[in-house]
């Protein structure tokens, strides 16, 4: 893996005059030394005066600052990551919390739904159904000579809770290898972001003559599998050491794709195994604060798609694990609700999709409980009948969690812990100042995007957590990434988990967060990183020779930071 963190290090670069310039890649601008203008035929291409990379921020950073609307903060940062990566890394390095917001949830789901209209340049790689059979020379056009450590990759159907984006997929990709180099230091020459353009069924898009994806409805079936299959072959053949990272896909073929590829790539669904993740480690903290076990909780996951079975699994996961539960007890644990109210065996095959199979409750339990006249149990008498202890939201379903439910769940237990994962921040299932007001300030809480700290009934700050799968995702790749693991495995997962539970604030004082606070989410991920490798060596997992008490060492030296080398020029050199 290739390193630039050493501003000493040297480049030899094979670029010279406009095409240096326009790079981003090598790119410093007005950062450019006078000796390396003189090898690089800038000096005239610059004006004179030379900046430090701290006075490039500073102006960039007032730049941003003269756009009030967080959309148009989000198209300048992506220029300037079409001109300059470190100068955009730093920037948004030195800003973490107040621009990740921006480049990532809430903002980057609104940039991607105006994607056609938004649209200046092309960043990533497209990859179109009706194309597909230039897939190969299209993917090595843009890899060729590259080393890659890491492909992310969407199509779409379900991003962000905003639903199926087409074309604009790509935007997600992007985000989500930006936010590998921002928080667990994966060197962005080395990533790949991709959309699977296999059209789309967003009317609006379909509709739009600016759409720029292909306007077409969205292949399904064995002409998906087919296609989805010749481009994981792709990556396999070029890249058998890389991570390949699954995105946003549709509920349908999130768990199904995973499955499908586990055993023959490192691959990575980062909406099931990421949030599933986040969330267990969020809850190992919340327990923490409430002095009992995983295995003592009553879990209700509203919205049983992607992320929530991807929730319920992890956890019930960790009960076998942490608490030495029995599996089919743990799964009774849990009571999914989706469209059709509660998840329970009448609902009928159709309803029922695949995965869900070992969480549904049988009828039995619910006779007496009040239904509507389909038969269907809504979540406030869920709540009432079971008295959770967790609720999580995952369903895109606005403001589902309503007073009246909180306050129900508040009266079954001390202290609720109540997480409205859905994103972007518009769609959560409650805000925390409400949660927090209708529990009298009792609630335990974490968001999947970032909010403002809330008032408790004795005036105090409540800092909410941000329970985004960004907190864990890019170390556990990062860490798969180095460990050179053939396959990402749960336990290298579970590791990951505790490692990030370990650093909760709320575990050294109760009134804390419940997940350390985003500012520090390049440090949790290092560690994360860590705890992933170490578990890869230890399981007899890794391809690397790495003795268990080097990684935390070679993990720190393989970090790339946005610093500037100094460059010499060199014809044979890098482009
Ligand atoms: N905080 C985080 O790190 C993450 C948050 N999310 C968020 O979770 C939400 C769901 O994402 P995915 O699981 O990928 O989507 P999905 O489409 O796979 O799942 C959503 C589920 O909610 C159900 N649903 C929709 N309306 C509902 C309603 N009114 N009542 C009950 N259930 C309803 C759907 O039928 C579906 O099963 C999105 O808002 C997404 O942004 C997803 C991944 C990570
Ligand atoms: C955070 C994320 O992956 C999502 O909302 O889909
Ligand atoms: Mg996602």
């Amino acid at each position: 893996m290739t390193n630039i963190a050493d501003a000493k290090l040297i480049h030899r670069v094979a670029l010279r005059g406009e095409a240096i310039l326009t790079s981003p890649r090598w790119n410093k601008g007005t950062a450019f030394t006078i000796d390396e203008r003189k090898a690089f035929a800038l000096t005239g291409r610059l004006p004179f005066r030379v900046n430090t990379l701290d006075e490039q921020c500073d102006r960039a950073y007032d730049q941003l600052e003269a756009r009030k609307e967080p959309l148009r903060k989000n198209t300048f940062l992506q220029s300037l990551k079409d001109q300059n990566w470190v100068l955009y890394y730093a920037l948004i390095s030195r800003h973490l919390k107040e621009l990740t917001p921006i480049i990532y949830t809430p903002t980057e789901a609104e940039a991607i739904s105006n994607y056609s209209h938004l649209f200046r340049r092309s960043e990533g790689l497209y990859l179109t159904f009706p194309t597909a059979d230039a897939m190969e020379e299209d993917f090595l056009e843009q890899t060729k000579g590259r080393q890659i450590d890491l492909i992310v990759c969407s199509d779409a159907e379900q991003i962000l809770g905003i639903g199926d984006q087409g074309v604009g997929g790509i935007g997600i990709s992007a985000a989500k290898s930006v936010i590998y180099t921002l928080l667990a230091g994966v060197n962005p020459a080395n990533s790949l972001s991709v959309t699977l353009d296999v059209g789309t069924d967003n009317e609006d898009l379909l509709r739009d003559r600016l759409y720029v994806g292909w306007p077409h409805k969205r292949v399904r079936g064995q002409e998906y599998d087919d296609f989805v299959d010749r481009f994981v072959q792709l990556v396999r053949k070029h890249y058998p050491h890389s991570l390949l990272h699954f995105e946003d896909f549709g509920v349908t073929n999130a768990k199904r794709l995973l499955d499908k590829y586990r055993d023959k790539h490192a691959v990575f669904n980062d909406d099931v195994q990421g949030t599933g993740a986040v969330t267990l480690a969020c809850i190992m903290s919340a327990v923490g604060v409430t002095k009992s076990k995983l295995a003592d909780q009553r879990f209700i996951v509203f919205g049983a798609g992607s992320a929530g079975l991807g929730i319920a699994r992890q956890i019930r996961d960790g009960m076998v694990t942490i608490d030495g539960m029995d599996k089919d007890e743990a799964n009774k644990r849990f009571y999914l609700l989706d469209r059709f109210g509660l998840i329970k065996e009448s609902l009928g095959a159709e309803k029922i999709r695949e995965g869900v199979q070992e969480f549904v409750r049988p009828d039995a339990e619910w006779e007496g409980v009040p239904a509507n006249d389909q038969g269907e149990i809504g979540l406030l008498d869920v709540v009432k009948k079971v008295k959770p202890t967790v609720l999580i939201g995952c369903s895109t379903k606005a403001g589902a969690f309503t007073e009246e439910v909180v306050r129900e769940m508040a009266k079954g237990c001390e202290r609720p812990i109540i997480l409205p994962l859905s994103n972007p921040s518009k769609l959560h299932e409650a805000t925390p100042e409400d949660a927090m007001a209708w529990t009298d300030g009792k609630a335990l809480l974490a968001t999947g995007s970032p909010f403002p700290p809330c008032k408790l009934p004795n005036g105090k700050e409540y800092v909410v957590a941000e329970c985004n799968n960004a907190l864990i995702y890019p170390g556990l790749g990062f860490g798969a990434m180095l460990s050179k693991a053939r396959e990402l495995t749960d336990t290298m997962i579970i590791a990951g988990t505790r490692r990030l539970a370990s650093l909760a604030p709320a575990l050294k004082n109760p009134d804390d967060a419940l997940l350390p606070d985003f500012e520090e989410a390049p440090e949790v991920n290092y560690e994360v990183a860590v705890a992933v490798v170490e578990q890869a060596i230890e399981e007899g997992g890794a391809g690397v020779d790495w003795k268990k008490e080097e990684v935390r060492e070679k993990v720190r030296e393989a970090q790339w930071k946005p610093l500037y080398g100094t460059y010499v020029y060199d014809p044979k050199g890098q482009t």
